[in-house]
């Protein structure tokens, strides 16, 4: 097994990119949360399943290139039902996912903070997993469920509990609505379990000190970054558009030092220095 479960409780914070993968490992944090929701979105698209394993394999390959942080992939649904679970378990842990997470959504799944999602057949889900475990080396699994919002609170602890029976590491309870609710919940499941603090959801504000007091070994937060991006980059345009110039906004910009020491640039540059001192030593 890897050792994300060595810890004993990580703040997850949502990653979409190579960029915010090191700046989130440059900010302290050993774990990153590649979300469905913030990858879609950057992409330009709703998070309704609509994105191929090779694009998110893929995103997980140029995190994995350029940061050594440990990532947890949202894999949605897993690519289609048992079967498509297993290759999409070898995929993504050959990608380098550290661990991966499933949901027992119907498709088009939606974020599990909306009205009207549907659930799929806890038998169904538990299929999932094993396939899951089937293919999997050392990446954890996550089975996610959405029940709490579909067919309430018992449900979802009956479903977790059949889900680690199935193989499944981590448990993640979906848009739980109360501090009560998280207790409850890590009474009955005995298993790691992992809570999502995404805002603007069902889910109240609960600080990670919280979460660990209330027997949580995870806590994300999937989509903040993103969204503290977006409304910068929104406020960027705007202020380019109605004033012709960047003047204004200055100082809310990362400046070029900055930025170049998120990626590392000296390295690539030194490097490229090297390269040109052989060549010259070799009278090329
Ligand atoms: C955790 C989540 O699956 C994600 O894709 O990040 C989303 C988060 C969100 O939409 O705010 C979710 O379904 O909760
Ligand atoms: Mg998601």
């Amino acid at each position: 097994m890897n050792d994300l479960l060595d810890y004993d409780f990580l703040t997850v914070p949502g990653i979409f990119n190579g960029f915010s993968a090191r700046l989130a490992r440059q900010s302290g944090f050993i774990a990153g949360y590649l979300s469905g929701g913030a990858l879609t979105s950057s992409m330009g698209l709703p998070d309704l399943g609509l994105i191929s394993l090779t694009e998110l394999e893929n995103s997980v390959r140029i995190i994995k290139e350029v940061s050594d942080i440990k990532i947890i992939v949202d894999a949605d649904t897993g690519f289609g039902e048992a079967l498509s679970v297993y290759r999409t378990f070898k995929v993504l842990e050959r990608a380098g996912a550290d661990a991966i997470q499933i949901e027992d959504q119907k498709m088009p799944k939606r974020c599990g903070h909306l009205d009207g999602k549907e659930i799929i057949d806890a038998s169904n889900m538990v299929e999932k997993i094993k396939a899951a475990d089937m293919a999997r080396k050392n990446a954890l699994i996550i089975a996610r469920t959405d029940a709490r919002g579909v067919t309430g609170i018992d449900d979802a602890i009956e479903r977790a509990k059949m889900y680690i029976e199935a193989g499944a590491d981590i448990i993640f309870p979906e848009a739980l609505k109360t501090k009560d609710e998280f207790r409850y919940f890590s009474s009955m499941v005995k298993a790691p379990l992992l809570a999502n603090m995404t805002e603007f959801g069902k889910t109240p504000f609960i600080t990670a000190d919280e979460f660990k007091k209330l027997g949580y070994r995870f806590v994300i937060f999937p989509v903040t970054a993103f969204r503290a991006a977006a409304l910068a980059m929104k406020r960027c345009y705007e202020a380019l558009y109605n004033d012709g110039t960047q003047k204004n906004i200055i100082n809310d910009l990362m400046t070029r030092s900055d930025q170049y020491k998120v990626i590392n640039y000296d390295f690539y540059a030194n490097m490229d220095g090297k390269i040109a001192d052989w060549r010259h030593a070799n009278g090329r």
